[in-house]
């Protein structure tokens, strides 16, 4: 599992470990691995060109220990400060004694322009707000360079908590993080930033609590929750999925949520509305009904809503059954809010962000903006777990808890339909008896995955990523 920590979380478990060590230990620790990952960067070290984006605290301070590192290395380091009366002392005198220097006013552009590599140490975690319009300048001079940028904890202008990013920032190609990471490494559009993500240990982890703000599963993680059948089971027992979705106008969503659902490990998928006859003739292991939900027969999870058009009646007695449900796309706008809110059995709802910002009476973009606060937002008011979907997926749980982010995916996967199967997918995992953030958050990894399997680089249909959930599945139990 792969966890994030906000500042506040941060700054006390850095205040613990520094009252046990020396003065500066941890910096010294900071700037070793920054120095590290910068020189492989480089590959040659000697005579290559490197500028230092230097704010005026301890960010900017890691920055210079690490320039002096290389400096020593036979690389010509040259300081660029935003206040030189407030640069970080202990740093720019290790680097000047180590043989680099300070840009002198006014050159500062001409500086990066000619730069191998560009290391920003603007701000860090001290971060407040957007970047000031001198940090701001410096970061677009980096852009335009040919340079590889390195960030320094995070990418100068992107929010720790948040992942969110007002205005200018530094687009990094390497992150170097220190001690854990931070939400905002995670989270788009700030993880966008980062470019990859290097984490270097400064003996933080004992101090940080054992429940992070935000997790990221990994293979291993979603191997033990994904349900395998043993010689007792049987059909029943592996769970029975119910499929409520389709119309006359929309049956390929239908169909799509039943891809999804036979590839979820559940034992059986049974299907109730108008597209019977398209979800038989293109999968006819499906137990189709044309009875309602209520009538159907036993199903230990429904999934509620693709392709439903305004069928609201259905959506109602779904949400009346004292099962799990997943409701997605059109049953996000038909479910009643006080009606999921009252539910006792757990409720996991799927919007992606046009959707999200309609229940929340926003602009998309604010969702785009903000998703973190958004499905948070989301899942308090519908007391639910929402899963957002978008190029990272977030899962939260109106009870709280760690979030959940899901990175696994691709571009590609923007694709009409893809949702329907996601949807009948998480759905099989709740039937198999998945937690709703678990069914949610595995059902995004695997979907994610074989996304990534299907496309290659080329375009995809929504039924391409359904037929490689079985690869993605292999592939994470390998
Ligand atoms: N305390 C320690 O021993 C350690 C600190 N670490 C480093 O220290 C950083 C945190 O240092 P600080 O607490 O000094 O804070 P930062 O250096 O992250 O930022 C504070 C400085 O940035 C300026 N600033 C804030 N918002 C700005 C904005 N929007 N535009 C422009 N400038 C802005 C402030 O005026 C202040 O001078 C971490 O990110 C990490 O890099 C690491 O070395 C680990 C150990
Ligand atoms: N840029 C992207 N990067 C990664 N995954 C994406 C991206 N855009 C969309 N996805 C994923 O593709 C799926 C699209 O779902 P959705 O928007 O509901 O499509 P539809 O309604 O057509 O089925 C979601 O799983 C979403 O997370
Ligand atoms: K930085």
């Amino acid at each position: 599992m792969r966890t994030a920590y906000c500042v506040e979380t941060v700054r006390s478990a850095e205040r613990e470990l520094m009252a046990r060590l020396r003065d500066g230990a941890l910096m010294q620790r900071a700037a070793a691995g920054l120095g590290a990952a910068c020189a492989e960067l480089l590959g040659r070290v000697y005579g290559s060109r490197v500028v230092l984006l230097v704010g005026s605290g301890d960010n900017g301070g890691d920055c210079l220990y690490a320039g002096a590192r290389l400096a020593r290395r036979g690389a010509g380091v040259t300081a660029v400060l935003l206040a030189p009366d407030r640069t970080h002392a202990g740093g720019l005198a290790a680097l000047r004694r180590a043989g680099g220097g300070v840009a002198r006013p006014g050159t500062a552009e001409a500086v990066i322009e000619r730069a191998d590599l560009v290391v920003d140490g603007i701000v860090g975690i001290g971060g407040k707000g957007g970047l000031r319009p001198d940090a701001a300048a410096l970061a677009e001079a980096a852009e335009r360079a040919r340079a590889a940028v390195v960030a320094v904890d995070l990418p100068s202008g992107v929010d720790a908590d948040t992942g969110e990013v007002h205005g200018a920032a530094v687009r990094a190609d390497l992150t170097v993080t220190f001690g854990t990471h931070k939400p905002g490494l995670l989270i788009d559009p700030a993880r966008e930033y980062a470019g990859s993500v290097r984490l270097v240990d400064i003996g933080l982890g004992p101090e940080l609590p054992a429940e992070a703000e935000l997790e990221a599963l990994q293979h291993a993680d979603v191997a033990a929750l994904l349900p395998v059948p043993g010689s007792e089971s049987d059909k029943y027992r592996r769970g029975v999925v119910g499929i409520a979705a389709g119309s006359a106008r929309y049956p390929g969503a239908a169909v799509l949520a039943v891809s999804g659902a036979l590839r979820g490990g559940a034992g059986a998928v049974r299907y109730v509305g108008p597209a019977g006859d398209a979800v038989i003739s293109r999968f006819p292991e499906t137990l189709v009904s044309d009875k309602g939900p209520r009538k159907a027969g036993r199903v230990q999870a429904w999934v509620v809503g693709p392709g439903a058009g305004d069928d609201a009646a259905t959506v109602a007695e779904v949400l009346a059954e004292d099962v799990p449900v997943l409701i997605d796309a059109d049953g996000l706008r038909l479910a009643d809010r006080d009606t999921v809110r009252a539910r006792t059995a757990p409720t996991l709802m799927t919007p992606h962000a046009g959707e999200a910002a309609a229940l929340l009476g926003v602009a998309r973009e604010e969702v785009e903006g903000a998703r973190l606060a958004s499905v948070r937002e989301l899942a308090g008011r519908y007391a639910a777990t929402v899963l957002l979907k978008g190029s990272t997926t977030l899962v939260a749980d109106s009870a709280g808890g760690p979030v959940r982010v899901n990175a696994t995916g691709t571009s590609w996967l923007a694709t009409a339909g893809s949702g329907d199967v996601l949807s009948g997918l998480a759905g099989s995992l709740l039937a198999a008896g998945l937690s709703a953030v678990d069914a949610g958050s595995a059902a995004a990894y695997l979907h994610g995955l074989a996304g990534r399997f299907a496309a290659d680089g080329a375009p995809v249909g929504a039924h391409d990523v359904a037929e490689a959930i079985p690869r993605a599945w292999r592939d994470v139990r390998d």
